[in-house]
């Protein structure tokens, strides 16, 4: 997300007088709160919002915003009382860009009301710091005397390290303590404040502990393949120039007896997130730079902070194939089915999927494979949210982040099967327990869903043009579209339709009436100032159309600016 100047974000004013949380605030030397927050002083007149995946604009904006979180985090741990995460990256945003996010205390995304806090407390002049925080404290009714502990990580980006002291120095002044991991994946930050709330049961809070438990999940996994051979087990990895890079190389060993990984945009020269990466794969369609891929080899994408995998192949005949979140989710749960089948467990299992999920997938899940599938809102809480509802929840965006979820219960009810069952039962309940251990249920990872794949696909014995072939994507384009206000489009079912302006749904769906199995919606984007328009038909050429059209009906209706939409692309 853009930072905006001048535009107003509407935070409630409290009327109260200064009561015992103010007092304590007052106690806690606000003083100092006050000699450091003009260090890590505010632009004037710079607005920034808490979107979909934290703040993010250009670094050089957001020293303010780093040492407020830091503040923010505190309260929160307080509130809470259990360690919160910060996490400083920008993800697939350009190099010069940055962000932070909070993270909760299972390893979720901070909660919506706290969301809000987290936008006043970043736009407050330098004046009304300490209201706001009385403000908070009040509402959230936190008690200051609770200690507060929080860990940070960051990426790789260059302006990383510095952002990172600016929250440490904002953890510090309101008195709590903190760990630094350095350099760390988006989705193991994730991972350490769930281990670290659970009193170690979810595996251990360190890099190592990260390492191990995955590794040995999938060693033991693959160790129940049948088929071998190097040419299999080994995987192209464009690691986006980014953190994955780094933790990959650091992991590759521990799992080595069951996949050989090649690293390519390593970080070694290229640019983070330039040409390469999981973004720039799923929304270029064709591969990165860098990577030279033959024919039918296995090759995967990470995003810039490591919390989406893509994968993808030169056919025979040089055509690039796209596999992306949408068949993984179904690969992950037509597996996860099959084992419970295996087992005779009736547990009900839901795929969660976004507006974007390609038709094809969505129909395949529901008819072939019949797996109930539900749709929400864009944004991995969203779909989080949601796969919590079921016995086992597997939820992806198309663009590749996601991951399964499975409850406490059957966690239990596994481990005791795996225990108890005789034979080939037995077998599957194993099978069952390593895979759980393998995902990553903090937040989508993209090196534990690789191994998650690669343990999946070597156990089938599938290549990846089978695994491909499961079904075939409908044409589908994504384009933006530049509007004064995007706030001018809001949407209903699941972001499926358009409420206002008047008369845009009307004319999408006389558009999509024009073309063969097609699909169209708009939404305005939460992390950049764009509306996005998605279209799918039955040609490529048709997607493309009816996508340009949609287009120029969001330019006309939603008041767009710049130049009209031209065709081509
Ligand atoms: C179409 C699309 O890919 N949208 C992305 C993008 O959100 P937008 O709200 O569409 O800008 O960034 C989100 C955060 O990374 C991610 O969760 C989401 O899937
Ligand atoms: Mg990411």
């Amino acid at each position: 997300m853009g930072g905006e100047w001048g535009q107003s974000v509407i935070c409630p004013e409290s009327a109260q007088e200064w009561t015992q949380v103010g007092q304590d605030l007052l106690d806690m030397d606000l003083g100092a709160i006050t000699k450091y927050s003009a260090l890590h002083a505010k632009p004037n007149g710079l607005i920034l919002q808490y979107g979909t995946a934290g703040f993010r604009t250009k670094a050089e904006h957001l020293d303010h915003v780093m040492f407020r979180m830091g503040l923010l985090a505190v309260l929160r741990s307080k509130q809470t009382k259990s360690t919160i995460g910060v996490m400083v990256t920008a993800s697939h945003n350009p190099e010069e860009d940055n962000g932070v996010k909070l993270v909760d205390p299972l390893g979720e995304m901070l909660a919506p009301s706290w969301e809000e806090h987290a936008t006043c407390l970043a736009n407050a002049e330098e004046q009304d710091m300490q209201r706001v925080l009385i403000d908070i404290s009040e509402k959230e009714a936190v008690n200051l005397q609770q200690d507060a502990f929080v860990v940070i990580g960051r990426d790789t980006r260059p302006s990383s390290e510095k952002l990172s002291q600016s929250v440490i120095d904002g953890v510090t002044v309101l008195g709590g303590q903190f760990h630094d991991y350095g350099l760390l994946t988006t989705p193991q930050l994730h991972y350490m404040v769930y281990c670290r709330n659970t009193g170690g049961r979810y595996g251990k809070a360190t890099i190592e502990g990260y390492y191990q438990k995955l590794s040995k999940a999938f060693v033991e996994l693959t160790k129940q393949a049948s088929c071998s051979g190097d040419e299999y087990r080994s995987l192209k990895v464009d690691c986006a120039n980014g953190i994955g890079a780094l933790k990959l190389r650091e992991m590759e060993h521990y799992f080595s007896q069951g996949l050989s990984v090649q690293l390519f945009n390593d970080g070694s020269k290229g640019k983070l997130n330039h040409l390469c990466g999981a973004d720039f794969v799923k929304s270029h369609q064709k591969p990165p730079q860098g990577m030279e891929i033959k024919s039918n080899e296995r090759c995967c994408s990470f995003d810039g902070d490591a919390d989406r995998i893509v994968y993808y192949y030169h056919d025979a005949d040089g055509h690039f194939h796209l596999i992306d979140g949408d068949k993984i989710a179904t690969l992950i749960s037509s597996f996860l089915k099959e084992l419970l089948v295996e087992i005779g467990e009736s547990l009900n299992i839901g795929v969660v999927q976004t507006a974007y999920a390609n038709g094809s997938s969505t129909r395949y899940l529901e008819e072939v494979m019949k797996v109930p599938v539900y749709c929400t809102k864009t944004g991995v809480k969203h779909l989080h949210h949601k796969a919590q509802e079921f016995d086992i929840g597997v939820y992806f965006e198309a663009n590749g982040h996601g991951t399964a979820l499975f409850s406490t219960a059957v966690e239990m009810k596994i481990k005791q099967s795996a225990e108890q069952l005789e034979d080939k039962k037995r077998k599957a309940a194993k099978m069952l327990e390593n895979i759980i251990d393998l995902f990553n249920q903090a937040a989508g990872d993209a090196i534990s869903d690789m191994l998650v794949i690669e343990a999946i696909l070597a156990l089938k014995g599938l290549t990846v043009q089978q695994w491909d072939a499961l079904y075939t994507d409908l044409p589908n384009r994504q384009l933006k579209v530049q509007v004064a206000d995007r706030r001018v489009i809001s949407t209903t079912n699941a972001e499926r339709q358009a409420v206002t302006p008047p008369g845009l749904q009307e004319a999408i769906n006389d558009l999509v009436k024009k073309y063969k199995l097609s699909r169209a919606f708009v939404r305005p984007s939460g992390t950049e100032d764009v509306v996005r328009v998605y279209a799918e038909a039955d040609s490529q050429e048709s997607a493309d159309h009816l996508a340009h059209e949609v287009s120029l009906a969001v330019f006309q209706l939603a008041g767009g600016i710049g130049e009209r939409p031209q065709p081509g692309f």
